[in-house]
């Protein structure tokens, strides 16, 4: 029998601790973001930030070569290595998270390197945005996800509606976002974060929990892709998936209610959103 709740502060508190004095940063979490396109390099900024906002000790962005300059610009505190090249393959394994997804575009050979990632690597990997909609629309016939552990799927409504689909299943305004997502669950196998205003965690089975914080300024372009690297953050540092998603959810809607606080909804952007993460986890933690 599972639980259904709520993702409080409390429960946060629990999840995300003070440091060990002596640690190092190889233990804080090795994160890897394959995300960012050209004309979407800002997907890929905001997520590989919003990691190093959150803890990440080490973090990669896998992009293409052209947009280099423009990550290690807007991030100078990541590396980058060349997605097209397949020698990047090689050290997928050395990762301890991966983010796969936000404006990474759609194609054939993009849904190709996405399953080789999840062949080779075993550890927690976040699968948001187009990592979703390459899933949905070329893993459709061989199955989007073969039931594989250490999961974490993020879609907004509409990514989960392709979700439902490739599943068979109706869409969430038939189903209602908390069914939907534990469908999503049961049938993948994955943890499942349903965007949007109470935002749904779930494990399936019941494991189900809706987060606390957000606001509607949030509702705007990238800020999904910051939440990509906060999980993705949090699950580097050893936390389990469903306590990655749901404490991930929790600090990154309570950015978005600092940044709201002083940017106001009308105005705030994703960036303000990121750049709230160190208050916001200094609150938490008390350091
Ligand atoms: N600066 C950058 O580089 C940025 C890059 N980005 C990257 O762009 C890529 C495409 O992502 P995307 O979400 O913009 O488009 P897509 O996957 O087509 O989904 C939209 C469809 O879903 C539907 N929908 C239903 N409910 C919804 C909901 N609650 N929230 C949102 N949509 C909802 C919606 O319905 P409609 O709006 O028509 O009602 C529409 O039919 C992705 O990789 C992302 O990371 C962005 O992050 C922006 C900043
Ligand atoms: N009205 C709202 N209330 C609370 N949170 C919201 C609201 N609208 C959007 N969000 C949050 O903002 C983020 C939007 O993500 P997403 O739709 O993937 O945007 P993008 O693809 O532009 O990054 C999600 O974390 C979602 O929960």
């Amino acid at each position: 029998m599972g639980e259904t709740g709520l993702t409080t502060l409390s429960y946060v508190n629990t999840v995300i601790r003070e440091r060990p004095r002596q640690i190092h940063k190889g233990q804080c979490g090795r994160v890897l973001i394959v995300a960012g396109s050209v004309g979407m390099a800002g997907a890929c900024v905001l997520s590989t930030g919003a990691a190093l906002r959150s803890g990440a000790g080490l973090v990669k962005a896998a992009v293409p070569e052209e947009i280099f300059p423009i990550l290690q610009i807007a991030v100078p505190q990541a590396t980058c290595t060349n997605v097209s090249d397949r020698e990047f393959l090689r050290s997928v394994s050395v990762h301890d998270a991966i983010g796969i997804g936000p404006g990474m575009g759609v194609s054939e050979k993009k849904y190709q390197l996405i399953e080789e990632i999840l062949s080779i690597f075993d550890g927690p990997v976040v699968i948001d945005a187009d990592g979703i909609t390459n899933l949905c629309r070329f893993g459709k016939k061989t199955g989007i996800l073969k039931k594989k552990d250490n999961i974490i799927l993020t879609p907004h409504p509409g990514e989960c509606d392709r979700l439902l689909d490739a599943l068979d299943l109706e869409p969430v305004s038939v189903m209602g976002r908390v069914e939907a997502a534990e469908a999503v669950s049961d049938r993948t196998g994955a943890v499942v974060l349903l965007k949007g205003a109470d935002t749904v965690v779930t494990s399936g089975s019941g494991s189900t929990y809706i987060n606390t914080t957000g606001n509607p300024g949030m509702a705007t372009g990238g800020s999904g892709d910051v939440l990509t690297g906060v999980i993705t953050a949090f699950a580097a540092s050893g936390t389990a998936p469903l306590d990655a998603a749901r404490a991930g959810a929790f600090v990154h809607g309570m950015a978005g209610d600092l940044a709201a606080g002083i940017m106001g909804q009308w105005g705030m952007t994703a960036t303000d959103i990121r750049d709230q993460l160190p208050a916001t986890l200094r609150g938490i933690v008390g350091k």
